[in-house]
């Protein structure tokens, strides 16, 4: 994750909550009539005091006789009155404010979503996942208390404090004054606190956001955990992060507890001052008793929002952390961005793409690390099948993603049909070009979900039900998938989180039929076939090639079989590419191919599951057509 300032953003809190406009306005009149709601309940429990003086210095004083059995009458009518209307302001308030709540939370949660779909590959290269979790899950939960809760009850205590402070200066004059000196050491030992709870509360929140990460990883990798019988240093590394997160808690609760034990202690201490000045003033005749019960009856009602203070102020810094985190995901510009005039591609189905001195460095790279990519010139003609050799780490994956716009290219140009494909929007562009990756990705969805993903289901493109399931099952025999036959609802089966319920090869299968069953222009396939045997990976081999008949295919080869696919093959040298030519043109002229193909032998032998010897590759002559052949030692070394 990308270091962040301690203390949050260093916007002040009014503006840092300013952003949140956008997604509160449509909610302002309901939190608005919450407010006056809580406010009215206020006032109503500000007037009890003003009843009872009135009981004291009348009914109480002169005597209760016939007629003051009247005023008493009407002061506990009155009394039940403000109680009954404070108690349904309050109800009112809940109602009010409960669903706006709920609503911002739900907008700002889908805002963020979607956001992070547009996200380049790069942002989440560098972000945990675990951290934007706890960004769209706990930040926005917290906000959401916040607002249908903490906001409302900081307005109310503050306005509540000024109105209960205003009648004690009002009524008790200089005893008032003497209430409101309390008011100073709590200014300042409230500005203290502040500047110390945001910088733990932002502290709290990264720490819980790097524990879901640990927990998302664990979850994630558990079988290699278990495999290597690594639980115990899974569940160490855990309790060490968890123990730091509680550690950090006690700090946060004890700052908390120390200013509610202040915010307790001066209004206290100020009150015993206040009552020996109060009955000396009230026996010195300066005072009634009546005034006396009033000034008492209002420190009361202040007494309580004087407390809620600090945890309403510790409420809405949490608030400004979650904001803070929030608006870090939000505020990242989405760099692969549609133009504003968008390009067309020309009409008619072609497919050409061209690659033109292109260059890649990825973003997060080290200053000075030398391209991935450099002066990379290659044509992929509309309807071929070029594939893509070259030792490990020599830049293929990268090359191929550049195509879908995956990760744009540091210089240069990406053609499709001679259109950059920047100037095209993404989603004119995901439309023409299809991807399968060799670590593939499935979704917690139905087979069918999975498999049609790239098939509109509504928009200009839609493709009718009847054409959809008739896409899937051909891209499901294609690509050999006929398990899912087997499976308890067939295609309908939910399958688990990035398809774990499922063999490593019939992850492929379905993550290459996905591709099929786009229909692409332009099809990108990463070593899809490298988790399946020998006798699947044929005949998917040989049905691959009838298929992609009028698709331009870039295929990623880290298996000499898969060479077998193509019309032409690519050399990829540490970032450029430094021969193309069919199998044979390469067999015969490049040293460098015979290398990377004997290498690619050596490791397909020894990885093989079925430990079958490698087959040949393909025609070594052109002439010859592209079949599921694999190359043999003999022709390696020709
Ligand atoms: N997300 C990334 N951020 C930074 N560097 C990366 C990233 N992904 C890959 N690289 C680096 O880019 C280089 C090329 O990687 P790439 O995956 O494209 O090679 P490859 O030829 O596909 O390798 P392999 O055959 O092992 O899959 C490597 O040096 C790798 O470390």
């Amino acid at each position: 994750m990308p270091s962040t300032d301690p203390a949050g953003s260093s916007l002040s809190t009014f503006a840092s909550f300013r952003r949140l406009l956008p997604y509160v306005r449509p909610a302002i009149p309901r939190l608005a009539g919450g407010l006056l709601s809580a406010l009215g309940a206020s006032l109503a429990a500000l007037a009890i005091p003003y009843v009872l003086q009135y009981v004291v210095d009348g009914p109480l004083t002169q005597g209760l006789t016939s007629h003051d059995w009247t005023g008493l009458a009407w002061s506990v009518v009155l009394v039940l009155a403000f109680g009954l209307a404070e108690a349904g302001l309050v109800a009112l308030r809940r109602n009010l404010v409960m669903f706006p709540g709920t609503r911002v939370e739900h907008t700002m949660r889908m805002a963020m979503f979607r956001h992070l779909q547009d996200l380049p590959a790069a942002f989440h290269d560098k972000w945990p996942g675990g951290q934007l979790l706890s960004r769209v899950m706990g930040d926005l939960g917290l906000l959401r208390r916040w607002l249908i809760f903490g906001l409302l009850q900081l307005v109310l205590n503050v306005c509540t404090i000024a109105v209960g402070v205003g009648v004690l200066v009002a009524t008790a004059g200089w005893l008032g004054l003497v209430y409101l000196a309390g008011a100073v050491p709590v200014t300042v030992i409230v500005f203290r606190f502040s500047r110390r709870y945001r910088v733990i509360s932002r502290l709290s929140q990264d720490q819980s956001g790097d524990l879901a990460n640990t927990v998302e990883e664990s979850v994630h990798g558990i079988r290699v955990l278990k495999a290597f019988g690594r639980g115990h240093d899974a569940l160490h590394s855990f309790t060490g992060q968890a123990d730091t997160l509680r550690r950090t808690e006690m700090r946060k609760a004890s700052v908390d507890a120390g200013l509610m034990t202040t915010l307790t202690l001066i209004p206290e201490v100020t009150l015993g001052v206040c009552l020996v000045l109060g009955v000396w003033l009230t026996g010195t005749g300066q005072m009634t008793v009546g005034d006396l019960v009033l000034f008492f009856a209002t420190t009361a009602v202040v007494g309580g929002p004087v407390i809620d203070l600090g945890m309403t102020l510790s409420m809405t810094l949490n608030a400004r952390t979650a904001v803070d985190r929030y608006f870090e995901v939000m505020e990242t510009a989405p760099e692969l961005t549609d133009p504003a005039r968008p390009a067309t591609l020309p009409a008619g189905p072609k497919g050409d793409v061209a690659l033109r001195d292109v260059a890649f460095t990825y973003p997060d790279a080290a200053p000075g690390t030398r391209a991935v990519l450099e002066g990379v010139d290659l044509d992929l003609p509309a309807g071929t099948t070029t594939a893509l050799v070259g030792l490990t780490g020599s830049g293929k994956s990268t090359l191929a993603m550049l195509v879908p716009r995956i990760y744009d290219v540091t210089r240069g140009q990406v053609l499709l049909d001679g259109v950059d494909v920047r100037d095209l929007t993404r989603h004119d562009l995901r439309r023409h070009v299809a991807v399968a990756f060799e670590e593939p990705t499935l979704f917690s969805a139905s087979v069918r979900e999975n498999v049609l993903l790239g098939v509109p289901e509504s928009g200009p493109d839609a493709v009718g039900e009847t054409e959809r399931t008739r896409r899937m099952y051909e891209a499901l025999e294609v690509a050999q998938a006929g398990f899912v036959h087997d499976l308890p609802d067939g295609v309908g089966t939910r399958i688990g989180e990035e398809g774990l319920s499922l063999s490593g090869g019939q992850r492929q299968r379905l993550a290459l039929a996905r591709a099929i069953a786009a229909r692409p222009g332009v099809l990108v396939l990463d070593d899809p076939l490298s988790a399946l045997d020998v006798t699947t990976e044929e005949a998917v081999t040989h049905r691959l090639a009838e298929v992609l008949e009028g698709t331009t295919t870039l295929v990623i080869a880290h298996r000499p079989s898969t060479v077998a696919l193509a019309d032409r093959v690519a050399v990829l040298e540490d970032g450029r590419i430094t021969a193309i030519g069919t199998h044979g043109e390469l067999l015969a002229t490049s040293a460098h191919y015979r290398h990377v193909i004997s290498s690619l032998e050596e490791d397909y032998v020894s990885h093989d599951p079925s430990g079958s010897p490698a087959e040949p590759a393909g025609p070594a002559d052109p002439a010859e057509p592209a079949g599921p052949a694999r190359s043999t030692d003999a022709e390696v070394s020709a």
